[in-house]
């Protein structure tokens, strides 16, 4: 790594000579194959985007200019170059380099990602900062083909193309999304990226370089390229019939053609997009050929994603929905991999929509699928949502529509942090009118809550986490219902946990147990809201409640247990064992959930403080 140890600051890049910048792209890749294959990660992203973040670093001052990430999952070579090689190792792990751009992590992090789609609002703002305080520098966002679509990201199109402030909107085309990307949009870029037009700019733009920087007439020569590229390429091109300037498509492994590229735009006058051409997975041969594999990557030490996943337990439920009743049709914002639907895919293909990165628009699809007499199931991770709680609310909840959210990743997540915790959704969820909503506790549990959900006249949501699912939590002889599951051991209290924080209070109780203490009744709660009015019973006449959950304690189920114990004039005290008010960063689940204090041992200790 000779040339990469002498990159200690960004500024770095830029003494490099032109000869020594292959070498450098092949070590800045080596260690992103490196430490992602040991840590975890985003690998395809990240690899195709060397060159890109190469020749930005080497026309851009990120002291000054402003670059902003979409997603963020392709700005390892970033981190590298701008002084975090040397803790790059600690890539994804818990107090270590996140696995997206974070403000509080480095000067260099214009702006914290996660969620996609941000980048050119973003952008946006920060060159309408710039020019309401008088500022000089560049703005530039850098976004994937698949994050495109989003209407966010078509919001700040159609704003910025109405706005003059001068903003660098780097397309990153790939043709990718996690899948093989979807839509019109797609269909929109393949026609630009073939068009015979392609080498007739590139040319342009080379010979306008090699002039250009040798005259004192920069600026209009500058002004006629523009027109003239503009002219050629407007024709059938969407962005410029918004109002932005469209430049390209480019090779974006050719660092000097991009360096060529940036060079000229710094000099240009209004909105920008750069369309540039990448390989997802470039020089890494296993993730050039299944760049769907190598989006992202586990830790080396981690057992592969097992059969008993819950998002597989969750995907067989529904295919047996499907195979049943005609009426179902599945729905993912472009995670069919993660939410495990290859199968459904492959089995249902005229009732599976990918809507590709669309989470608001997936949903009142979902509403209009089902007013119109379908049955869909729309399958998200938590944090993703979030995006999409008002076409919940308003699209879905209002009109009672019998559409089953099957909520995937809720929870802790681990190693992808703050961006990705699925901590929010159960609380809020729970909050919506003719909702129902379901934490299943394990593999039967959750098949139980999709069939109740899919007998429902009105919506229902049914969260799981990430990572593996027991078949079966509760005893064999324990009383047990669709909504939840009673271990009566005639206790004088008693924990009530939901989902995936059923374990945890198992856990308790046997701790409890080999120490001789009295064990508690464990309350195994499916569906969280409404509660369970059966279940609600079961805690009449106990001191000592214990409330365990993996969301935040603030309007969590601990506070609408103790409010409903207060309601109704039972004289248990109630503790919650549930998250405090932070944003989560990256680690295990188990180390996240040691370190907020979601763990047996809690609970053994409120049980010692509180009933001895
Ligand atoms: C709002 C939101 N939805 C879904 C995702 C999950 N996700 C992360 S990257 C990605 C694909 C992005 O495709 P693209 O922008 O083209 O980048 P590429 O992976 O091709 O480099 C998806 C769906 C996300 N991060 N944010
Ligand atoms: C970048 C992104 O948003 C996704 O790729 C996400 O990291 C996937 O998470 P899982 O690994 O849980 O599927
Ligand atoms: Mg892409």
């Amino acid at each position: 790594m000779a040339l990469l140890d002498e990159i200690k600051a960004p500024g770095d890049v830029k003494k490099l000579s032109e000869k020594e910048l292959p070498g450098l792209v092949d070590e800045v890749r080596s260690r992103i194959v490196d430490v992602t294959l040991k840590n975890g990660g985003h690998l395809a992203s990240s690899l195709g985007a060397v060159e890109l973040i190469v020749a930005l670093l080497r026309v851009f001052d990120p002291r000054y200019d402003r670059v902003v990430f979409d997603v963020g999952h392709q700005a390892y070579a970033w981190k590298i170059l701008t002084g975090r090689n040397a803790r790059f190792e600690t890539l994804r792990t818990e107090g270590g380099v996140s696995g997206f751009p974070k403000m509080s992590e480095s000067p260099y992090d214009h702006f914290g990602v996660g969620h996609s789609s941000t980048s050119l609002s973003a952008a946006l703002g920060y060159a309408v900062a710039r020019d309401l305080r008088g500022e000089k520098h560049h703005v530039v966002a850098v976004i994937g083909d698949g994050a495109l679509i989003n209407g966010e990201a078509f919001e700040a199109l159609n704003h910025a193309g109405s706005l003059d402030n001068p903003v660098i909107f780097v397309l990153n085309d790939n043709a990718m999304s996690i899948s093989p990307r979807v839509g019109g949009m797609a269909l929109h870029l393949a026609k630009l990226s073939t068009s015979a037009l392609y080498k007739g700019t590139k040319n342009v733009v080379k010979s306008f370089c090699r002039k250009a920087f040798r005259t004192d007439r920069v600026y209009r020569r500058l002004e006629r390229m523009k027109n003239a590229v503009k002219k050629t390429l407007s024709r059938g091109n969407l962005f410029s019939d918004m109002g932005l300037t469209y430049w390209g498509p480019f090779d974006g492994h050719d660092e000097q053609e991009l360096e060529r590229v940036f060079a000229l735009a710094k000099n240009y006058d209004g909105p920008l997009l750069i369309h540039v051409l990448t390989e997802k997975g470039k020089g890494y041969a296993p993730a050039e050929e299944n760049p769907v594999a190598y989006h992202g990557v586990a830790a080396a030490e981690k057992v592969p994603a097992s059969s008993a996943s819950w998002s597989r337990a969750a995907a067989a439920c529904i295919e047996d929905l499907a195979e049943k009743d005609p009426r179902v049709t599945v729905l993912t914002p472009a995670m069919t991999e993660g939410c495990a639907l290859n199968r459904c895919r492959a089995v249902f293909p005229r009732r599976f929509f990918d809507v590709g990165i669309a989470e608001e628009h997936m949903l009142t699809f979902a509403a209009g699928q089902a007013a119109g007499g379908l049955r869909p199931i729309a399958c998200i991770y938590s944090t993703f949502l979030q995006r999409a709680m008002d076409q919940l609310v308003h699209d879905i909840c209002l009109q009672r529509l019998p559409v089953i959210l099957a909520v995937d990743r809720a929870g802790l997540v681990g190693e992808d942090g703050e961006t990705h915790q699925g901590l929010f959704d159960m609380n809020w969820a729970s909050a919506i009118p003719n909702l129902n909503v379901w934490a299943p506790y394990d593999g039967r549990s959750l098949k139980n809550a999709f069939e109740s959900a899919a007998r429902c006249e009105g919506p229902s949501l049914i969260r799981y986490p990430r990572g593996t699912a027991v078949e079966r939590l509760t005893p064999a002889d324990v009383f047990e219902t669709a909504d939840f599951a009673f271990v009566n051991r005639k206790s004088s209290w008693c924990v009530a946990a939901a989902g995936s924080a059923c374990q945890i209070a198992r856990q308790a109780a046997e701790l409890i147990d080999e120490r001789g203490g009295e064990a508690p009744d464990l309350l195994y709660l499916s569906r969280v809201s409404p509660l369970p009015e059966e279940a609600l019973a079961r805690l009449d006449g106990k001191k000592l409640l214990v409330t365990v959950e993996e969301a935040y304690e603030r309007g969590g189920l601990g506070e609408r247990l103790a409010l409903t114990c207060e309601q109704r004039g039972m004289e248990c005290r109630v503790r919650a064992v549930a998250l405090p008010s932070v944003f989560v960063a990256s680690g295990t689940p188990a180390q996240q959930r040691k370190r907020l204090g979601l763990t047996p041992e809690r609970i053994v200790e409120i049980y010692e403080r509180q009933m001895r």
